[in-house]
């Protein structure tokens, strides 16, 4: 459930007399997301959501966030867009925290999704890599392989409780990914959450992307290596390669791998299922007992990431030979 922080009919009022968005006629909490408060709000011109920033947003990092969602939707991706106030900015305040509106998107995320979804997600990420181009403003990935080693000393004293061994692995894993980490690959902004419950669909179509706030500069393959953990593997832990295939494909129906992207495939997956490995173990370790967040469980990535240890060539995902 999220929402960290509650707001009053007369907080929102104040804050809405901002906006240009008629009276307001209702509004709620959002219980999916773990990362900020979201209310769904009714008013006479329409549907809105609310967002108010909690910890883990940087307030610094908001003009990327909002601008990035405006570029996208000027380019025609279907993603929230920021509602600008009379005064023309996108960024508010309310109860004391960082708040912005975006346009509600119609549609629902998919608990059990198909290949054939995986198909679609894979060509709406390669159509956000082609919108991205051109958009102004940088931000760096605090969540790639400098960012991993700092995130792991802040959980490495508890993580044997997790799972006996995982110091040692983890270690071994940090030193391999950092001496072999890629930097000469095809770059750009990328989504870096781009998870089931950050895409909409409407029957089996993609119908928008949400929850940008993850987005930053960095190689855009590691932004399909993150699809292909989040999409691609069963309730078992199991690797379909059907869906592989089918996500590969519909990124290359877009945009084409590199040849050197593609040898990169395994590696950048492996450091991509560290990555979720790693937050979600801080998660797992420092979220109190009885919070009414629901914690993702770590050790799914940790199985992840024994699964990319041993992939030779990303035709194992499914991505097939160039013509
Ligand atoms: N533009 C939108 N249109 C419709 N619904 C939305 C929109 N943005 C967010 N939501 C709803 O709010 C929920 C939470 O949003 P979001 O994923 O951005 O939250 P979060 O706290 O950043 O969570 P997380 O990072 O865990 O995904 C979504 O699952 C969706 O139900
Ligand atoms: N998508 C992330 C949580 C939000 O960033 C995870 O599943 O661990």
């Amino acid at each position: 459930m999220a929402v960290y922080t509650d707001i009053t009919e007369d907080e929102l009022a104040v804050f809405l007399a901002d906006y240009d968005v008629g009276t307001l006629l209702s509004y709620k909490g959002i219980a999916e997301g773990v990362e900020n408060s979201n209310f769904l709000l009714h008013t006479t011109a329409g549907s809105f959501i609310l967002t108010l920033y909690e910890k883990r947003v940087d307030r610094r990092d908001l003009p990327f966030f909002l601008g990035l969602m405006e570029h996208l939707a000027g380019q025609g991706l279907n993603c929230p867009l920021p509602i600008r106030k009379r005064d023309d900015g996108v960024l508010s305040e309310l109860a004391g925290r960082p708040a912005a509106m975006i346009s509600f998107l119609e549609g629902m995320w998919l608990r059990r999704p198909r290949a054939e979804h995986c198909r679609e997600v894979g060509a709406a990420l390669a159509r956000m890599h082609v919108a991205g181009d051109g958009f102004e403003l940088g931000r760096a990935n605090a969540l790639s392989v400098s960012g991993w080693r700092p995130l792991w000393d802040m959980s490495r004293d508890r993580a044997e409780t997790v799972e006996p061994g995982l110091v040692a692995e983890i270690e071994r894993e940090l030193d391999s990914l950092e001496a072999s980490w890629p930097s000469n690959l095809p770059s750009g902004v990328i989504h870096a959450d781009l998870f089931p419950d950050n895409v909409f669909f409407l029957g089996d179509e993609v119908s928008g992307l949400i929850d940008f706030y993850f987005a930053c500069n960095d190689l855009l393959a590691y932004d399909v290596s993150i699809c292909l953990n989040a999409w691609c593997f069963e309730k078992d832990g199991s690797f379909n390669m059907t869906k592989g295939m089918a996500l590969l494909d519909g990124y290359d129906s877009v945009r084409k791998l590199t040849d050197a992207e593609r040898v990169a495939l395994p590696l950048l997956a492996r450091g991509s299922a560290l990555r979720f490995f790693l937050t979600r173990l801080y998660d797992w370790l420092t979220t109190p007992e009885g919070a009414l967040v629901v914690k993702k469980d770590p050790k799914e990535y940790l199985r992840r990431l024994r699964f990319h240890r041993q992939i030779k060539d990303a035709a194992e995902y499914g991505l097939r030979e160039t013509a």
